[in-house]
């Protein structure tokens, strides 16, 4: 599903299609996390998790159907992504911005999520693509390998 998204993410950006996809190589990492947040009778005071950002190149998260709890910041205010059944959330970094974001927790129903998180293999040198790079967009990072370490 990654190759699909990292092809679709090029052709809306109007470069060549494995832009993406060729840099991270046939067999990109991917690890999965399952998520369970118990209820919380202090909601104001715990957090199910802290603000973080991935550090994957795409994220994709299938929420609980019922209970909402992921936040993300947006003009500086978190705002809530709605628990819609069957649909994926999906973050990525670069010109799709990987936002900022956090669990909230619910007094009185539990909820569990699923993320997916597809990155280069440590030995895959990662940059930004060529294509992207010119006079008004300069290059703001220089490539990496070991991406997972360095975070
Ligand atoms: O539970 C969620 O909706 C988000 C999980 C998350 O951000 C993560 O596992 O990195
Ligand atoms: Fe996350």
């Amino acid at each position: 599903m990654a190759d699909i998204l990292y092809k679709a993410m090029a052709k809306s950006l109007d470069i060549e299609e494995n832009s993406f996809s060729g840099q991270l190589g046939d067999n990109p990492a991917t690890h999965v996390r399952f998520n369970f947040y118990p209820p919380c009778s202090k909601r104001d005071k715990v957090l199910g998790l802290k603000p973080h950002s991935d550090r994957s190149n795409v994220t994709v998260i299938l929420q609980d159907e019922e209970v909402e709890g992921l936040q993300i910041v947006k003009d500086e205010k978190w705002i809530t992504v709605p628990a819609i059944p069957h649909a994926l959330v999906i973050m990525s970094i670069g010109i799709f911005k990987s936002p900022l974001h956090r669990v909230v927790t619910n007094t009185d129903k539990l909820r569990i999520s699923v993320a997916v998180f597809n990155e280069a293999v440590p030995e895959k040198e990662i940059g930004p693509v060529e294509a992207l790079i010119d006079d008004k967009r300069p290059r703001l990072c220089r490539n990496v390998k070991n991406y997972a370490f360095l975070n």
